[in-house]
C-alpha cells in the first residue's frame, strides 16, 4: 500500500482579481502550478481587467480573522504570503495574525496596481512600514512601493543596494527590491543586509505581464514551503516569473496575464 502524498499547505491573505490576472487569482494559480496546496483569506473584492481597477471594497477585519483561523488552526500553514490589504485596519489585524503563526511569510507590499490605480490607502503606510514589514520574512517590493515607504527613489542598479538598506531599517529579515520597471535587465536585488544576491533575467518584450509581482511572491512562497532556503526560493521563482513573463497572452484590450501554467506544460511530456 502506497503512502498518501500531502502536499506542504501555503495561504495567500490577499485582494480578488476579477480578471484573473493578479491577487488571489494568480496566487493560487501559481500553487497549483508549482505542486502545493493553495489556500486564501480573502482580504477585498476588485472588479479588474486588463484596462485597470473600476472598482474596489474591502471585507470586514472579522471576516479576514475568521477565515485566518479557519484555515491556520484545522489545516495548517507552511507559509504565508500576503498581497493586497486595503487599509491601515487590515494591515494591523494581518500583521498580528502572522506574528502569532510560525511558518514564514512573504510580504508583498501591494501599493497601487499597473495601471496605478490604489490598492491601499495611504493612510496605511505606516501600518505597513512598522507593523507588517517587521514580521515578513521576505519583503519585495517593486520601485514604486519602495519610494513609497522608504522615500529612496532607484533608477539604476546601484540604486537598489540604497533601497534594499533602507528597507531592511523596516525589520525584515530579507528583502527583494524588483527591478522591473528598471530599463534594461530586468534585475532584483536579494539580500539580508550581509549576504547579496543579484538575479538578472532577460527583459522580455511582452505587454502582458499583469500579476508579475503577485506571482513572484507567491512563488516564493511556494518554496519556503518546500523546504528550501530563502535564496534557493527566491531563485527558483525568479525562473517560474520569468517563463511566465515570457508566455503571457493577450486577453481584453490592455495588458493580459502572464501564463501560470507554462512550467506544467513543460514538465509534463
Ligand atoms: N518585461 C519583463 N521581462 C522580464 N522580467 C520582468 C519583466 N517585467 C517584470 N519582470 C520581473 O517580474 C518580477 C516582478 O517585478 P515587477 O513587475 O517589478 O513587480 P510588480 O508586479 O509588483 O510591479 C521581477 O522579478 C521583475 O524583474
Ligand atoms: C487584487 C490585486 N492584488 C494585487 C494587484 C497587483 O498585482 P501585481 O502582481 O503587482 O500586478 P500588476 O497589477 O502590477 O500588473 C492587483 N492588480 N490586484
Amino acid at each position: 500500500m502506497s503512502a498518501v502524498r500531502v502536499p506542504p499547505r501555503v495561504l495567500t491573505v490577499a485582494g480578488s482579481d476579477s480578471g484573473g490576472g493578479a491577487g488571489i487569482q494568480a496566487d493560487l494559480k501559481t500553487m497549483l502550478a508549482l505542486g502545493v496546496h493553495g489556500m486564501s483569506v480573502l482580504t477585498a473584492v476588485t472588479a479588474q481587467n486588463s484596462l485597470g481597477v473600476q472598482g474596489a471594497w474591502e471585507l470586514p477585519v472579522e471576516a479576514v480573522r475568521a477565515q485566518y483561523r479557519s484555515v491556520v488552526d484545522d489545516i495548517g500553514v507552511q507559509a504565508v504570503k500576503t498581497g493586497m490589504l486595503a487599509s491601515a485596519e487590515l494591515v494591523e489585524a494581518v500583521a498580528e495574525l502572522i506574528s502569532g503563526t510560525d511558518a514564514p511569510a512573504v510580504v508583498d507590499p501591494v501599493g497601487v496596481s499597473k495601471h496605478g490605480d490604489p490598492l491601499l490607502a495611504a493612510s496605511a503606510l505606516d501600518s505597513v512600514r512598522t507593523r507588517l514589514l517587521p514580521v515578513a520574512t521576505v519583503a519585495t517590493p517593486n520601485l514604486d512601493e519602495v519610494a513609497q515607504l522608504t522615500g529612496v527613489r532607484v533608477e539604476s542598479e546601484d540604486d537598489l543596494r540604497r533601497a534594499a538598506a533602507a528597507v531592511l531599517e523596516y525589520g525584515p529579515r530579507w528583502v527583494l527590491i524588483k527591478g522591473g520597471h528598471l530599463s534594461g535587465e530586468a534585475t532584483d536585488l536579494l539580500t539580508d543586509g550581509s549576504e547579496e544576491l543579484l538575479l538578472r533575467a532577460p527583459r522580455h518584450d511582452n505587454r502582458h505581464t499583469h500579476g508579475t509581482g503577485c506571482t513572484l511572491a507567491s512563488a516564493i512562497a511556494c518554496g519556503l514551503a518546500k523546504g528550501c532556503s530563502v535564496p534557493e526560493a527566491v531563485t527558483a521563482a525568479k525562473e517560474y516569473v520569468t517563463g511566465a513573463i515570457a508566455a503571457g497572452f493577450a486577453l481584453g484590450a490592455g495588458i493580459g496575464p502572464v501564463d501560470h501554467g507554462w512550467a506544467l506544460r513543460r514538465d509534463t511530456p
